[in-house]
């Protein structure tokens, strides 16, 4: 504040050293001193020939002093105007408060600086091209800020373990440190399944970058989609130099290759974003992928990829990358790993807001969604919740109704309606005019059969070249003309030959749709060929294939099988399984002869059969305490799917039996939400009791409700790690206490407070089976580890209880303590990580002395000091029963510890105490080598 009123030319005293520093662009500030009359040219002269920049800047401060306040103020209002030129004087600026005067913002500012004016270019060219959402074809565009919202971006650490959620953009590009996991690595790394957003993310980056709302320092932004790179011909080599401002933004004004030689200077100012590496996947595991060390060195295009993602090429740059989830890169290379999962129950209704405007309409699809948890389930994912919406949109245009179809329950039902949507549009004329109809789907599909049948022959194509755009040459040939293309099914896409006509699809996933829709459709070919992607899939199983250029020992996809996007054709044929589905038959025999409805419907349910058969048999089994184990692939996932799709009655129950095994694994494989229909559909169908392990997936509250009436089956429930909240805790306690065969609840690391705590208490009462309970890191207090207390003291089955990472403190241990004494049955129980002090230290010990059976206490990362030494010196010369003493990372000193070993003498039980992290130094630690039970490490 002091400061803010110092005059201008005191500023520049004041600060000259910095200024000497700091200040680069001396060209720019001349030209605008010699234009506004504040210089002459025998200053710049003067100047100019001093030998380095900061002797300039100098010449440049004392000329200043002399001419006066105005011109020190003009000079500052150069350095505030040009802001990309002086970008690292711009924190100083705002350190100083300085603000201009309106008299010196009459005077013009040029902005002569090549390198900042590339970068005005850049965020002009960026803001232009970032604010639509392209959708609904050529003509129907969005802004992107009325319609994005931030979506849950969670953070992992190198074994895929959350580190929390991002709380905006900034934060990803941000260097916290508890996200990065890997400082050398160059790589952020954004994750997520098909249509979650990974692309509009990166879109909302661009468009904040261009208009300075992003935190970065950042003067250059180059976007790639990493399907360019494939596209570019290998034949053609290509430089670093070429790359960025042939294919991205071309400096207009720089004779002297200033902006290159900065970049080179200082990557660190440039951010890139690289979207879609799935796409390119296996163009990278077939050549032989060289890293190209030098910037003046022409390379396959793919090559100059590789090399600026692993940092050989401009190291240090800002780099986002995108793929879809399942594809792994090595953690070292990756500086930071993100996942997108999608909207949560708030962001589906602040989407809501965005999408309709009147209360009214917004009640009326809200009321629709909350009868459906699996429509909430599939509205997780943004692109899935976008054409619900855009389909509730259409009928209440159209329509005259709200109504979303009862059928409407399988992404196959969703896809078909936006089909549906996209054929109305030639139907039906400009909805002002419209005197509302009714629906009538049938005729809709057979009205707009030719350009279905073209656009369906289109994706089918580009899929099995193995691409995904395609040119106004094969639209032609497939018999498509521009009226269809503005149907929405495509929009144009930048082509790196410049030209303005290719296409892609509005989404892969509905090029899958249409891809497995003309297959159906197809008349010529012998039904049999519907299954050609199954076939396919089934060759190349190695789903989560690792990247090529940072994974040794991968197997190499063939040079004739370059397409490798599997998940592209999973997705045709969970679609074939939706659109052969008895319920789809009515439809289908309107476009094709019912025998070849038949025909196709029989041949797809009999191979499907076999299938299901030979997966289950080829699961490998190995015992384990809940019976016979088996941990499954992503693989068995998009089988269930495809089950489910079909609606197939048989068909479940014929999986449903086939699973031989007591427990089923479906850890990390990446099962959201609305995969839990599926799940549940099958599981309905079977007779014997199941134990399903799911932890590590992305169930939430609405999958939970979804498998509400499997739970009566389940002898294991494990939803560990899973985002699920009180509200699921709810409907287990109803169901799993109704049925009462539980053995296993583990519910590790979710959203559970004191509210679910005490439903879990519930559990633990009232089903006599349940054995073990996993309930660490939630948001439990003392309130709640009481409730969980007292039912465990109730409980004579309760074998394991994990606890670590609430919030119980002493109020949880004095119930837990209490819990424990004579316990008949618990043998293993972690209260680490709780805040329990001495006080609380002192109960549990206390009360197990009278306890035989405990076998194993965690107390690590607790706030144990000497105060509660006596209390456990006690109970280690009880000689209780107990095996394992867990007291890592609490507050002990030597004393304490030698009293531990002193007491172990008259112990005969103990195999260990693990002291490590306490406050002891290395030779104190040596004091104890003789006593081996005490452990250190
Ligand atoms: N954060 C968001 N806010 C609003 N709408 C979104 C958001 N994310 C995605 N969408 C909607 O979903 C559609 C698909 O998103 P996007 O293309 O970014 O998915 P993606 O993850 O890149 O999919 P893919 O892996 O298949 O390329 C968008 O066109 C938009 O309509």
């Amino acid at each position: 504040m002091e400061e803010g009123r110092m005059s201008c030319l005191h500023l520049l005293t004041f600060h000259r050293e910095l200024l000497v520093s700091r200040l680069r662009s001396i060209q720019c500030i001349l030209d605008n001193l010699l234009a506004s009359g504040y210089f002459c040219e025998e200053d710049i002269e003067i100047v100019q020939q001093a030998n380095t920049k900061a002797d300039q800047v100098r010449k440049i401060l004392d000329l200043l002093r002399f001419k006066g306040e105005e011109a020190c103020e003009y000079f500052l209002f150069v350095i505030y105007k040009v802001y990309d030129a002086y970008i690292d004087l711009q924190p100083w600026l705002k350190e100083i408060n300085y603000s201009p005067s309106t008299e010196v913002t009459r005077i013009e500012v040029v902005n002569t600086d090549p390198i900042s004016r590339y970068s005005e270019k850049m965020r002009h060219e960026m803001s232009r091209d970032s604010n639509f959402i392209m959708s609904y074809g050529e003509c129907e565009e969005t802004r992107l800020e009325e319609l994005y919202i931030d979506t849950q971006m969670e953070m992992l650490n190198e074994r895929n373990e959350s580190l929390g959620f991002l709380h905006s953009l900034d934060q990803l590009l941000g260097d916290q440190r508890e996200a990065m996991f890997n400082p050398q690595g160059e790589i952020i790394y954004v994750m997520g399944d098909a249509g979650m957003g990974k692309s509009i993310l990166l879109q909302k980056l661009q468009n904040l970058w261009s208009k300075k709302e992003l935190q970065t320092d950042a003067i250059f932004f180059f976007n790639f989609r990493c399907r360019m790179f494939s596209m570019l011909k290998s034949s053609d080599p290509i430089s670093l130099r070429e790359l960025l401002f042939r294919h991205n933004c071309f400096p207009d004004y720089d004779p002297d290759n200033e902006v290159f030689e900065y970049i080179l200077r200082c990557p660190e100012k440039v951010i890139f974003t690289f979207d879609g590496f799935d796409e390119i996947q296996a163009d990278v595991g077939v050549m032989n992928v060289l890293e190209v060390a030098s910037p003046e060195h022409r390379a396959n295009p793919l090559q100059l990829l590789i090399s600026l993602l692993t940092g050989k090429l401009l190291q240090g740059s800002q780099k986002v990358l995108t793929a879809r989830t399942g594809i792994e890169v090595q953690s070292r290379v990756i500086r930071k790993k993100v996942v997108l999962r999608g909207f949560s129950p708030n962001h589906l209704r602040t989407y809501l807001h965005l999408h309709f405007k009147e209360q009214e309409h917004r009640e009326l699809v809200w009321n629709q969604l909350e009868a459906s948890p699996h429509l909430c389930g599939l509205c997780s994912t943004p692109l899935f919740c976008w054409i619900i919406f855009k389909s509730f949109w259409h009928l209440h245009m159209f329509h005259d109704s709200f109504c979303l179809p009862e059928t409407l329950v399988a992404l196959t039902d969703i896809f078909l309606l936006l089909t549906e949507v996209f054929l109305s549009h030639q139907a039906l004329p400009a909805p002002s005019l419209l005197k509302k109809s009714m629906r009538c789907t049938f005729e809709t599909f057979k009205a707009g059969l030719k350009p279905l049948r073209a656009f369906a022959r289109l994706a089918l194509l580009a899929m099995e070249k193995g691409s995904l755009i395609c040119d106004k040459a094969e639209m032609t040939a497939c018999g498509l003309n521009q009226e269809d293309i503005t149907l929405g099914f495509v929009r144009p896409c930048y082509d790196p030959s410049g030209s303005s006509t290719t296409f892609e699809f509005l989404h892969v996933t509905l090029q899958s749709f249409l891809a497995a829709f003309a297959l159906v459709l197809d008349e010529q070919s012998a039904p049999s060929s519907i299954l050609k992607f199954f076939t396919k899939v089934n060759k190349r199983r190695a789903f989560c294939m690792p990247l090529d250029f940072c994974c040794s020992n991968s197997k190499k996809p063939s040079d004739n099988d370059r397409f490798n996007a599997i998940e592209h054709l999973q997705f045709i044929n969970l679609f074939l399984c939706g659109l052969l589905s008895k319920l789809h038959t009515g439809l289908l025999e309107q476009l094709l002869p019912p025998v070849m409805v038949k025909k196709k419907q029989a041949l797809l349910m009999s191979y499907l059969s076999t299938l299901v058969k030979s997966h289950l048999k080829g699961l490998p089994g190995y015992p384990s305490e809940e019976g016979k184990k088996v941990h499954v692939m992503p693989n068995f996932l998009w089988i269930l799917r495809c089950v489910f799709e079909t609606r197939s009655k048989d068909i479940a129950q014929m999986t449903a039996k086939g699973i031989s095994a007591n427990l089923i694994k479906l850890g990390y494989c990446n099962v959201y939400s609305g995969d839990c229909t599926a799940i549940n559909f099958v599981l309905q169908h079977r007779k014997k009791l199941l134990g399903l392990d799911m932890d590590n997936n992305k169930i939430s509250d609405y999958g939970v409700k979804q498998l509400r009436p499997s739970f009566c089956k389940m002898t294991v429930v494990r939803l560990c790690v899973n985002q699920i909240s009180d509200n699921s805790v709810e409907i287990l306690a109803e169901e799993l206490c109704k049925y009462k065969v539980v053995e296993v609840l583990g519910l590790y690391f979710n959203h559970i407070t004191d509210v679910g705590a005490k439903r879990v208490a519930q559990i633990i009462e009232e089903c006599p089976k349940l054995r073990v309970l996993k309930i660490g890191k939630n948001q439990i207090t003392g309130i709640g580890g009481r409730y969980l207390a007292n039912a465990i003291q109730k409980s004579s089955s309760i074998f394991e209880v994990g606890m670590w990472g609430n919030s119980i403190k002493d109020e949880g241990a004095e119930a837990f303590a209490q819990a424990l004494r004579n316990h008949p049955s618990l043998t293993n129980l972690s209260l680490s990580a709780n805040g329990i002090t001495s006080k609380g230290g002192r109960m549990l010990a206390e009360a197990l002395k009278d306890n035989s059976v405990l076998r194993i206490l965690w107390l690590v990362e607790n706030e144990l000091t000497h105060d509660a030494v006596p209390s456990l010196v006690e109970l280690i010369r009880a000689d209780t029963g107990l095996i394992h003493l867990w007291l890592i990372n609490n507050q002990f000193s030597v004393e304490g510890i030698r009293n531990f070993a002193e007491a172990l003498v008259h112990n005969t039980k103990l195999k260990e105490i693990c002291v490590k992290g306490n406050q002891l130094s290395e030779e104190e630690e040596n004091e104890f080598v003789s006593e081996k039970r005490l452990r250190f490490y």
